[in-house]
């Protein structure tokens, strides 16, 4: 016991554990001048800790000052140091790094919209696996003259290790072209080809995550419609110069869900929005911001893809929110253009006929939010319209009848 006390200051959690340590190994005597310093404690004094402690959840002393917002905001203002003190601050806040992320795989699916290419991203900031759906359908053909840049990922496409094989850059989808049994081409590390000039900038959008809407069908809101037409706009055919080549974009699928409050909090949301409340006030009834989202891994992604840098191609934003724009300049996006998406039973009511005519309405499900599905509407989804517009004032002309 005597050597645990001897060993610096215990707390009640110390205690317990360091009695059975090796430092109870009884050690052979030591000479005078080998034997240990007295402890100096290189803490700063207790009452200059407290003072520059963050709020910890869960404790009771605290709750009061407990910010509801993710403790990564926290860390990026760290509190006052106190005027005129005395003491020379010993503890510093830590840094938050830059953001970073890696695209960890990428391979083909097949969707209703054309072939696209499913990346998933790894980064530094959460522990979630967000995605980038990439329409460039121009990279399965085996002509190394594509009149554009492909948009593919800088970090997949890197060599992870010296001795990497290239079945294992394959398997991870660095490869080019298309991958089949006789084709099997590892892409190779490359330098950023600058875009012509005078190509249009591929459309992009950053959807966040909607289990509701894009899974289970909900028609409280048009999240699985905007997919599906991001999707559907993306993979659209583009004019280029007296050529048209084939449709080129990304979605950013950020796991966001419910504006960045979670699908529990947005189900409770729900229950308050049936009580009266509307999408903005039951989130903050809850507690929460109106919106919570953050989009500096997202902008990270889209530089990854080549896309949204200074010397890079700039993008042309899918979206209605302009605070989604003024947040996503702030960390650095080259937003050359802002395209709307108008909601397709707002199409319909302004007269305009079926929202997707031809062949393509044809084969889709009438009513459905979901990717392949037509327009969705319903009382609960013009209420939810209505406020986007209203209240968290989205850039669309609201239909009279709303
Ligand atoms: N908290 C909350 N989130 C919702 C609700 N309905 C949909 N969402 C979430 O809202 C997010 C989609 O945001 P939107 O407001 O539709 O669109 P936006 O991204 O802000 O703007 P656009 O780019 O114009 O679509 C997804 O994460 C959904 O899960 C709701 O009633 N409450």
């Amino acid at each position: 016991m005597a050597t645990v006390f001897a060993s610096g200051p215990q707390t009640r959690h110390h205690i317990g554990h360091a009695i059975y340590t090796p430092h109870c190994i009884p050690e052979p005597e030591k000479s005078s001048h080998e034997r240990k310093r007295p402890y100096v404690s290189r803490q700063a004094p207790r009452s200059l800790r407290l003072q520059n402690r963050l709020p910890v959840q869960g404790d009771s002393q605290n709750d009061h000052q407990i910010p509801k917002s993710p403790p990564t905001s926290a860390l990026k203002s760290p509190p006052l140091q106190p005027v005129n003190s005395v003491h020379t601050p010993l503890v510093t806040q830590p840094k938050v790094p830059a953001v970073e992320v890696k695209c960890m795989g990428r391979s083909r699916i097949p969707t209703f919209h054309g072939t696209v290419f499913l990346h998933i991203y790894h980064n530094n900031r959460d522990n979630k696996e967000h995605l980038a759906i990439v329409a460039d359908s121009a990279q399965f053909s085996n002509d190394n003259q594509l009149p554009v840049p492909p948009i593919r990922s800088h970090s997949l496409d890197a060599m992870w290790r010296e001795n990497e094989s290239e079945s294992e850059r394959v398997t991870r989808g660095a490869y080019i072209g298309r991958l089949t049994p006789e084709s099997q081409l590892p892409s190779q590390p490359t330098d950023r080809p600058i875009p012509p000039s005078d190509i249009p900038a591929p459309l992009v959008r950053i959807h966040s995550e909607c289990f509701t809407g894009e899974t289970i069908g909900s028609m409280r809101c048009d999240c699985g419609e905007q997919l599906d037409e991001a999707m559907r706009l993306i993979s659209q055919p583009v004019q280029f110069g007296s050529s048209t080549i084939p449709g080129r974009g990304v979605v950013v699928y950020l796991r966001q869900e419910g504006r960045g409050i979670g699908l529990l909090s947005k189900l409770l949301a729900y229950n308050l929005q049936d009580l009266g409340h509307d999408t903005v006030s039951a989130n903050l009834k809850l507690g929460h911001k109106a919106d919570e989202r953050e989009y500096e891994v997202a902008v990270a992604i889209l530089k990854d893809l080549g896309l949204g840098s200074e010397q890079g191609e700039g993008v042309r934003l899918l979206t209605n929110n302009p605070d989604k724009v003024a947040a996503l300049e702030k960390e650095g996006l080259r937003v050359v253009e802002r395209v709307s998406m108008v909601p397709r039973s707002w199409k319909c009511q302004s007269g305009s006929g079926s929202p997707l005519s031809g062949e393509e309405g044809g084969r889709r499900l009438p009513g459905a939010t979901m990717v392949g599905g037509e327009a969705v509407s319903g009382e609960d989804l013009d209420r939810y319209l209505r406020t986007k517009v209203v209240r968290m004032g989205h850039l669309l002309p609201l239909p009279l009848d709303l």
